[in-house]
């Protein structure tokens, strides 16, 4: 518990988050898509990306405290665990349940908009901090200082509706390159049902960009309009 205020192990786990859905998948996402993951989604979000497909996120959900999280994510019993949101980073509490599943063993995942300071995040976690485009509506939030702390087992994502955001995308890669080029991986992703994953490959194989195609495999497994996986 370097990160945060020192806290008893009771008094962690009596912390509570609002917690819109707990459930277990197949990681969509990421370097780490493809595997079992059990996910957290916190409730509330900052921003309003234009394209966001979980809105359902922004509103309700319960206060669990991290002793009922835990439970939840136990009785999954896969090794891997990521906490999404809307915004997880809003909620302080956050950082004593990451730190607290890294002192358990697990894989912990953050998937944050980048639009909040990353710095307190127990540093055993893989952060995935997404870089909103302008077709978002929302790049005026991305906190570009964010970028010079990510590390080795963090991860960049860009999600893009199209070309005017593929070369906004391509232009910070080279902008920021001396932080990039020290962190695991960069994807861009299409948004889901507005650009063909076809044109954005094309493009990254017409650039011979270093970067991966990111596709959300869950909306390919399920209806991409499910909750819950
Ligand atoms: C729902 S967000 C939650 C975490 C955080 N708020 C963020 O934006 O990174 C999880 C991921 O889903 C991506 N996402 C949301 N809607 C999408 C869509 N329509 N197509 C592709 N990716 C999308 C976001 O860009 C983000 O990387
Ligand atoms: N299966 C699955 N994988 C995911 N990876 C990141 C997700 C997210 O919403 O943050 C997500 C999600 O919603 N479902
Ligand atoms: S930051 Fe994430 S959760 Fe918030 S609106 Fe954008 S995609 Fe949705
Ligand atoms: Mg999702």
């Amino acid at each position: 518990m370097s990160t945060v205020a020192y806290l008893s192990v009771q008094e962690i786990l009596e912390l509570k988050l609002l917690v819109n859905e707990i459930f277990l998948s197949i990681q969509g996402e990421s370097t780490f898509a493809g595997y079992p993951c059990s996910f957290v989604r916190l409730t509330g979000c900052n921003l309003r990306c234009r394209w966001c497909d979980t809105t359902y996120a922004f509103s309700g959900g319960k206060l669990m405290s991290i002793a009922t999280i835990l439970d939840q994510i136990k009785a999954y019993s896969v090794p891997l665990v990521e906490i999404t949101g809307g915004e997880p980073l809003l909620q302080k509490n956050i950082l004593y349940l990451l730190s607290f599943l890294c002192d358990l063993g697990y894989e912990v995942l953050l998937e944050t908009s980048g639009s909040l300071p990353i710095d307190n995040v127990d540093p055993r976690v893989h952060r995935i901090v997404d870089l909103k485009c302008p077709s978002s509506g929302q790049s005026e939030h991305n906190l570009l200082a964010n970028l010079k702390k990510l590390g080795e087992r963090d991860e960049l994502k860009f999600v893009i509706a199209d070309k005017k955001d593929y070369e906004w995308a391509k232009a910070k890669l080279v902008e920021e390159k001396v932080w990039i080029e020290k962190i695991k991986a960069v994807s861009f992703s299409p948004v889901f049902g507005e650009l063909e994953p076809q044109v954005l490959s094309q493009w990254i194989l017409e650039d011979k960009l270093k970067v991966r195609l990111g596709l959300q495999i869950h909306k390919y497994i399920w209806d991409p309009s499910m909750r819950g996986v």
